[in-house]
């Protein structure tokens, strides 16, 4: 379990987490969700002691960071920044953590067996492609057979096997009764893989449920129309909109309207004689949901509204 109380850091005027409290329970798989720059590297940093908090604090099983005995024993994580020996290889430098911190040599095999590096263990890490040193960083994590795991982005630079595999092991880790942290901005993989989600925004806590009771929360019944020429897109749009119907034009020849039936918009397409090639409603994705909700605290916006 991972609590955290009231977490605060600044970096200068900026509140980068802004007094965040929940807790990651155990058996599950906790997707960790925001927009770029939200504070969630931050957070995880603040978990496994690489940065101090201003305010509050994060504990791992009831105990900071700082009082474990034997810290990869009792937590593991990958983090994006990964400081590796490039000269090292791989199995050398899991037997050097495993020694630093009270490992049984025997897990190295082990934790390179699980992410399938057993054979490239004598490779040198400076030589591995993003993907292995991805695997590695995961073996690293799994190295002191730890209850509690945290990944940011472990499907960062996977092929879709790897991204595959990396979704079956957080599976297979939460069923083990372990605590699986886990941050990363592709929806559709989060969707299959977590039970639930926390979210932030600008540091803030936004959400914190499951995965089904976050997508209905923030979803809305949605109409997708494709409509082929341009101008007749613009006609459309205007009259929905004349109507008090939101809407969202995505594409070239589409456009989405909010909390309407099918219909209404069919047969207003049809009094203004626009031809449609696509006329559906859409299921709510999780993707659409965190879309709904991050609406607002998106740091970096590119100037398309949302
Ligand atoms: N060492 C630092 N010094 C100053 N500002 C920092 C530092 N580390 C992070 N920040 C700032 O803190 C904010 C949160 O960054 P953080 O990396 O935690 O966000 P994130 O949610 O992990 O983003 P991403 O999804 O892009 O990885 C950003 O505005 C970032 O610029």
């Amino acid at each position: 379990m991972i609590t955290l109380r009231g977490l605060t850091k600044r970096y200068g005027e900026k509140t980068v987490v802004d007094d965040l409290t929940f807790a990651v329970p155990p058996g599950r798989v906790t997707g960790f969700l925001g927009p770029n720059g939200a504070g969630k590297s931050t957070t995880m940093r603040m978990t496994v002691g690489l940065d101090a908090p201003h305010a509050g604090e994060v504990l791992i099983d009831g105990k900071r960071y700082a009082e474990l005995r034997h810290p990869l024993r009792e937590v593991g994580a990958l983090l994006e920044a990964k400081a590796l020996h490039p000269g090292r290889s791989a199995g050398k430098h899991l037997l050097a953590m495993a020694r630093s911190n009270g490992i049984p040599a025997r897990r190295v095999e082990e934790a390179l067996a699980t992410v399938g590096l057993t054979d490239v263990a004598g490779k040198r890490a400076g030589q591995f492609s993003l993907g292995m040193g991805q695997r590695l960083g995961i073996a690293g994590a799994l190295l002191g057979d730890p209850g509690v795991l945290m990944f940011d982005e472990p499907v960062n630079g996977l092929d879709p096997d790897g991204v595959r595999w990396v979704r079956q092991l957080m599976r297979s880790l939460a069923e083990e009764g372990r605590t699986v942290f886990v941050s990363s901005h592709l929806m559709s993989e989060m969707q299959l893989t977590a039970d639930r989600l926390v979210v932030i925004g600008k540091g803030k806590l936004l959400a914190d449920a499951t995965l089904d009771e976050f997508i209905a929360a923030n979803s809305r019944s949605t109409v997708a129309v494709r409509v082929p020429v341009p101008a007749e897109l613009r006609k459309l749009d205007e009259r929905l909109r004349d109507a008090g119907i939101t809407t969202r034009v995505t594409g070239a020849d589409e456009l989405l309207a909010h909390d309407v039936a099918v219909g209404t918009v069919g047969d207003l397409a049809h009094e203004l004689g626009v031809r449609l090639h696509g006329l559906g409603e859409r299921t709510a994705s999780l993707e659409q949901a965190y879309m709904e909700l991050t609406a607002s605290s998106v740091e970096y916006g590119t100037g398309v509204a949302a």
